[in-house]
């Protein structure tokens, strides 16, 4: 079993959960509240922008051509591509420029951003991309769960076709392919920190459709 399958294998009562949760169940029926939607893709916004720069910093540290080339076109995806279609919602959403640009991180997003920031500036290129990697794969894994059995029309539906196209799996696959490369390469204490920095980020992926769906905002 390769590093990956363990740590895939490990978080998967979060998995579970994550497949489980009403605003995903909500999307792929089409009911999810418009409002539930425009608080999930104005913090993706904030978020893709601080994760485009945790690609770009894994980039610059990867041992290898193809990790530079890897982190560095992703960084460029996150921006360019999904920054995109969170455009193109911006607008059947009614969300604004302005609106996007006085919005604040929850503490969702902030907690995960943060999360991700502090390990490119404090641990290993090795914990950095296991952190990395559930952006790529719990999204991949959703956007195939949902895909077959989402209903059509769909007010949703370019979302779950980005994250169910073959060239997001086939991302997937390639950033899975560095961190078990960057796994062999590494002592048991750094293969458990990335098993735990993996599990949290997954943790994060959850937390994030949660706050979406309440409309979470700061306590005080
Ligand atoms: C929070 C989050 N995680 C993952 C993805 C997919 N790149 C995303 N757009 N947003």
């Amino acid at each position: 079993m390769s590093f990956c399958d363990e740590i895939w294998q490990d978080v998967e009562p979060l998995r579970r959960s994550i497949l489980a949760h009403p605003f995903l169940a909500e999307l792929a029926a089409g009911t999810l509240p418009p409002e539930s939607f425009r608080h999930y893709i104005v913090q993706d916004s904030l978020y893709l922008a601080e994760y485009s720069r945790a690609l770009a910093l894994a980039a610059a540290r990867a041992p290898t051509a193809a990790g530079r080339l890897e982190f560095s076109d992703g960084a460029k995806v996150a921006v360019q591509v999904e920054e995109a279609l969170h455009q193109a919602f911006f607008a059947s959403f009614g969300v604004t420029a302005q609106m996007a640009a006085n919005s604040e991180a929850t503490p969702a997003c902030l907690g995960y951003t943060s999360y991700l920031s502090a390990l490119a500036a404090t641990r290993s290129y090795e914990e950095l991309i296991a952190a990395i990697l559930p952006c790529f794969w719990v999204y991949w894994e959703v956007g195939c769960a949902i895909k077959p059995r989402a209903a059509a029309p769909n007010p949703y539906s370019a979302w779950i076709d980005t994250y169910a196209a073959p060239s997001f799996g086939e991302a997937t696959a390639r950033v899975r392919a560095l961190v078990d490369e960057a796994a062999s390469n590494a002592g048991t204490g750094t293969r458990r920190a990335m098993a735990d920095a993996f599990r949290i980020a997954t943790r994060f992926e959850w937390m994030f459709w949660d706050s979406a769906y309440h409309r979470a905002t700061w306590p005080i």
